[in-house]
């Protein structure tokens, strides 16, 4: 059972740097953050300010050098690579600009994919899922059969079902034109706030971030509060 006294994401002095022919380059230098359960969190910045950088540390997809990253009270600089796996699939939904859907999988299995993965498969919450995402009727299709915006609606869909306890997007809205991003936005953030799980959110976009409880700005691998700007 979650522990609902820690907060759900707690970084400290994290900090990351890659090896280039150049040397060391330090792109996350002792970055704070606490998101709290059900927290929105926009993270924007330079491209090349390290947002992706800081997503893939979250979601346990790289290893950090220094400092602390807790999800959920569980410090991932200590698990191995099997619970890492774990936390990852049954607690974190992830939704990328590009998709990444199966191809060869149909609506219905790219959607509960991961959640059987997980062992956390609910018919009921799939198929409220697929309604509310307006995919309900379109089960049978292929990714390559959907626009764009379907198949971004799937993609949420399928980070969805997992029911996580945090979701972490990259410009989830980056590749739909401006009709079709506000509508797949509104969902999102709707569908978050219906299953009270909490979002990390890469955007370059202030009209995107705007809605979002917090406003970070990622700037010479520090973090800047930035949310009560122009408020
Ligand atoms: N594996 C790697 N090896 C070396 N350098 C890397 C590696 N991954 C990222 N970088 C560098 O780290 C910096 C931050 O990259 P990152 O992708 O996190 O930026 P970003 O803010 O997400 O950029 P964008 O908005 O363009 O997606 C960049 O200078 C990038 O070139």
């Amino acid at each position: 059972m979650p522990d609902t006294d820690t907060p759900l994401l707690e970084c400290r002095g994290l900090t990351k740097s890659f090896a280039t022919p150049q040397g060391a380059l330090t792109v996350l230098d002792g970055i704070d953050l606490v998101l709290e359960r059900g927290e929105s969190l926009a993270l924007m910045g330079e491209s090349g300010s390290g947002k992706s950088t800081l997503m893939h540390l979250v979601a346990g997809l790289d290893s950090f050098d220094r400092g602390s990253l807790r999800l959920g009270g569980e410090e991932l600089g200590e698990l191995s690579d099997r619970p890492l796996a774990r936390l990852r699939r049954e607690r974190i939904g992830l939704i990328f600009q590009q998709f990444h859907l199966v191809p060869s999988l149909d609506v219905r299995a790219n959607l509960t994919l991961q959640a059987r993965l997980a062992g956390r498969f609910d018919p009921d919450w799939c198929a409220h899922l697929l309604d509310r995402l307006e995919l309900a009727g379109l089960e049978r299709r292929y990714p390559e059969q959907l626009s764009g915006g379907q198949q971004q609606r799937l993609a949420i869909g399928r980070a969805l079902a997992v029911r996580p306890e945090l979701v972490l997007a990259d410009e989830p809205t980056g590749n739909l034109d401006e009709r079709a991003a506000g509508a797949v936005l509104e969902l999102l953030l709707n569908l978050i706030d219906e299953h009270g799980c909490a979002l990390m959110m890469i955007t370059h976009s202030p009209a995107v971030a705007a809605p979002l409880k917090r406003r970070y700005r990622l700037t010479h691998g520090r973090l800047v509060d930035t949310t009560t700007d122009g408020a």
